[in-house]
């Protein structure tokens, strides 16, 4: 017969016996994480052994993706190169590995470039865009930009189109009769991967550009969007390996600023690269400074800390962005900003396209000075002049970030 002392022991064993059970589980699920992430870098390695068909070992393989082949030399369109930077880009030098970068494009190799953002990526694929015979086509993973994007192109003359949903008819007549016959300047193209996984007339295009020999290469941008393991996985990218399959001879450029080891593989894997030439620049961003602040709990009065912020840190009205949780904290904080004498708008996904590219343009040419947006607003947006700030209203403090010619949203 059981006594409750008995009762009572059973018990206490059972619950020590499941904490035992509780803890090998995390252990053994911390083990398969562990395999999962050894499997797939070793699937690379292999797909890479494959592809190189040469009976090198397939982690010699493998490295030649990051090889020590020297891209800073002389080529053949250097002085060419030279005159694009400086008399279209109005670039008086390059950065770091810019060159380099350039030099193994335009030598037909694939390329995956890691480089801070602001770092100059555009640049690298932009430049040997303008240089080779064709049409290069660009990967985005945003709206805003792409736009921003074509933008400051079009601003230096270069003809940049894009293919969205905010294209008019009239343009993307004119981009298919460019890809197809390559009849009008065309010569560089911005699509989001929604294009290539979606619009099967625009892949139909894009083989007959590439048939004719005007495909000049392939750009893909924030790749680290390729990757589970990025932080910003986007399933329209995976669709992305059909350009390899599809263009082979194509050069392929991946940008990020952010990729880590295994992220790099994914990249390399999923967009089927696994010999391009890998370039890592320093993530250092000396220009970026940032600030915390303690806010009041009283919404009117952290309107007040930013307005007075802007207006004393940037009394020539320099250009920033003023980040919100909701969309309609961004309209309210942005009516709010204007109330207090400051020329704010707001931007998120809510809004209408053309609505979202208006605001955008406004800030741009600075006739506005402040966006209010959410996240959906702000990565790769490029504003090089003046000064520079952001701040995030949705913490328990208000963060700052200025001086920045540029920012990412997270
Ligand atoms: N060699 C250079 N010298 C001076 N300025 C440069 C150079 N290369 C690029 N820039 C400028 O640096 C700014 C940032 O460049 P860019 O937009 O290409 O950055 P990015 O690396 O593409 O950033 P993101 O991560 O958003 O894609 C731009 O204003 C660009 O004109």
């Amino acid at each position: 017969m059981e006594t409750e002392a008995d009762v009572l022991e059973e018990l206490l064993n059972i619950e020590t016996e499941i904490e035992d059970v509780q803890d090998q589980i995390k252990l053994l699920l911390e083990r398969q994480e562990k395999l999962h992430e050894r499997q797939s870098e070793l699937k690379f390695l292999l797909e890479a052994y494959k592809a190189s068909g040469t009976g090198n070992s397939a982690n010699e393989n493998a490295s030649r993706s990051s090889s020590l082949e020297d891209w800073s030399g002389s080529f053949e369109w250097d002085s060419q190169a030279d005159d694009v930077r400086l008399n279209i880009f109005g670039i008086p030098s390059y950065r770091q590995n810019q060159k380099e970068i350039i030099n193994a494009i335009m030598s037909g190799r694939d390329v995956l470039v890691i480089m801070a953002a602001g770092g100059g990526k555009s640049l690298c694929y932009q430049l040997p865009a303008i240089l080779r015979d064709g049409v290069a086509l660009v990967i985005s993973p945003l709206l805003s930009l792409i736009q921003d994007q074509v933008m400051g192109l079009t601003a230096l003359g270069i003809p940049a189109f894009m293919l969205t949903s905010t294209t008019s008819k009239e343009n993307e007549k004119f981009i298919y009769k460019a890809l197809e016959k390559g009849e009008g300047e065309l010569k560089i193209l911005y699509v989001t991967p929604e294009k290539i996984s979606k619009s099967k007339r625009f892949m139909s295009k894009l083989e007959k550009c590439h048939n004719a020999g005007r495909l000049s290469l392939i750009s893909i941008d924030e790749a680290h969007c390729c990757s589970q393991w990025g932080h910003d996985f986007r399933p329209d990218y995976k669709s992305l390996s059909i350009l390899k399959t599809q263009f082979s001879n194509v050069p392929v450029v991946a940008l990020t600023a952010t990729a880590t080891q295994k992220v790099q593989y994914d990249v390399m894997e999923m967009l089927r690269i696994p010999k391009c030439v890998k370039f890592v620049s320093t993530v250092n961003r000396p220009n970026l400074f940032y600030t915390v602040r303690s806010k009041s709990s009283v919404g009117k009065v952290v309107v007040d800390e930013i307005a007075e912020f802007i207006q004393e840190s940037y009394s020539n009205s320099e250009s920033g962005i003023v980040y919100c949780f909701s969309r309609k904290e961004c309209e309210q904080v942005a009516a709010e900003l204007r109330e207090r004498g400051i020329a704010a708008d707001y931007y998120h996904a809510d809004m209408d396209v053309n609505a979202r590219e208006k605001v955008h343009t406004w800030w741009s040419k600075n006739k506005l000075q402040v966006i209010v947006g959410t996240v959906a607003f702000g990565m790769g947006i490029n504003k090089p002049d003046g000064g520079y700030y952001y701040i995030r209203t949705n913490l328990p403090v208000l963060s700052l970030c200025s001086d920045v010619y540029f920012c990412n949203s997270r």
